[in-house]
């Protein structure tokens, strides 16, 4: 586990005196994806920087896994930082050595022999699917292939976390995708606890388990992915949730219920948790002799399920709607009846 507590960042420029991170305590279970999100100027790399001490606290601790890391002397800390890997957005790669010897490096710092430090090289560049780009340098590999050295460099001496800064973000939308895919991957086949740091709420949903919401070096709101997604509190929390679901009031349009209205039901099913939102709309629509018409939907997946809205026209006669909505009701899925045809 990680424990933060009343961790402050004051930065001191000419005279003058700037609160980054402002008494941030959290808490982060071993093995999970935890995630900060907050806008440019939040306090999120001033953060993340402070767990692995690449910036020193002016006040507070980071505890992981039982041991104090701001108590640690340099010589202590350099041994910690073994456990503790980090990427970053621009990737830091040596430019002058190839993607072997780039996730060598850690290896050759922390004295591996050389014969073993080729077989865990070998083992890596697998694990993040760079197997035949052995020899190539930096330049030669596209902005994936670039972060998928920077994550082989990072796992090189079997850390217990993973910090990840900005890590996707000078990514295409597809090439994120996969990145984000691999962290799942090592996450659930290391055991590995991962923090992440981002502006990208899809980033959020996608992969992590918890969240926590920064605005102005402090922690507004925190919760599970799921939580903070169905039922954001604080407005920057709103607008972030926005980023991928949309404008609450945009739901269903007047000019969609109305080409619907006078035929069938209308329902609103509401999923948080769901891992099954298509088999339930196909299970009803076979069990019970009703048609049902999407028309209209906004369903993302989250590593705890589906979460999100769908509005559904259901025809036929009323006693077989009543037993298909009675249906729908005996499931973890909320229905609401916007009109009734
Ligand atoms: N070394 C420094 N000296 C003075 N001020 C700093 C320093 N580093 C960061 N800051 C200030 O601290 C605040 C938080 O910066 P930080 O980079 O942590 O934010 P961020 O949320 O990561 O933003 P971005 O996504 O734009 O990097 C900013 O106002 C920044 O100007």
């Amino acid at each position: 586990m990680i424990v933060i507590e009343q961790l402050s960042k004051i930065f001191k420029t000419n005279h003058q005196e700037f609160k980054a991170v402002d008494n941030m305590s959290l808490k982060i279970e071993k093995g999970e994806i935890f995630g900060v999100i907050g806008y440019s100027g939040a306090g999120k790399s001033t953060f993340i920087r402070l767990i692995n001490r690449l910036e020193e606290p002016t006040s507070g601790t980071v505890e992981i896994e039982g041991q104090n890391v701001t108590g640690l002397s340099k010589h202590d800390l350099r041994i910690k930082r073994q456990e503790i890997g980090m990427i970053f957005q621009h990737f830091n790669l040596l430019w002058s050595r190839t993607v072997e010897e780039n996730i060598a490096f850690p290896l050759e710092i922390a004295g591996v022999s050389k014969g073993e430090s080729a077989k865990r090289v070998q083992e890596l560049i697998d694990l993040v699917g760079l197997t035949g780009k052995e020899k190539n340098y930096p330049s030669q590999l596209s902005g994936g292939q670039k972060q998928r050295v920077g994550i082989a460099r990072a796992l090189a001496n079997n850390p217990k976390v993973l910090l990840c800064d900005e890590a996707t973000s000078a990514l295409d939308p597809e090439t994120t995708d996969a990145i984000l895919g691999l962290l799942v991957d090592i996450n659930e086949k290391l055991g590995l606890t991962i923090i992440l740091i981002t502006h990208e709420m899809h980033v959020i949903q996608k992969i992590c388990h918890n969240v926590a919401v920064m605005e102005s070096g402090r922690i507004v709101e925190q919760g599970s992915v799921l939580d903070v997604f169905s039922y954001p509190k604080m407005p920057v929390t709103k607008k972030f949730v926005e980023q991928v679901m949309g404008k609450p009031d945009d739901e269903l349009t007047d000019d969609l219920l109305l080409e619907h209205i006078s035929d069938g039901h209308i329902l609103k099913l509401q999923f948080v948790k769901e891992t099954a939102n298509q088999a339930i709309i196909s299970e009803v629509a076979k069990k019970y002799e009703v048609d049902v018409n999407i028309i209209q939907g906004n369903i993302k997946q989250t590593q705890e399920g589906a979460y999100g809205s769908l509005y559904v026209q259901m025809t036929g006669e009323l006693t077989a709607v009543e037993d298909a909505l009675q249906f729908i009701r005996s499931t973890s899925v909320d229905v609401e009846v916007i009109s009734h045809g």
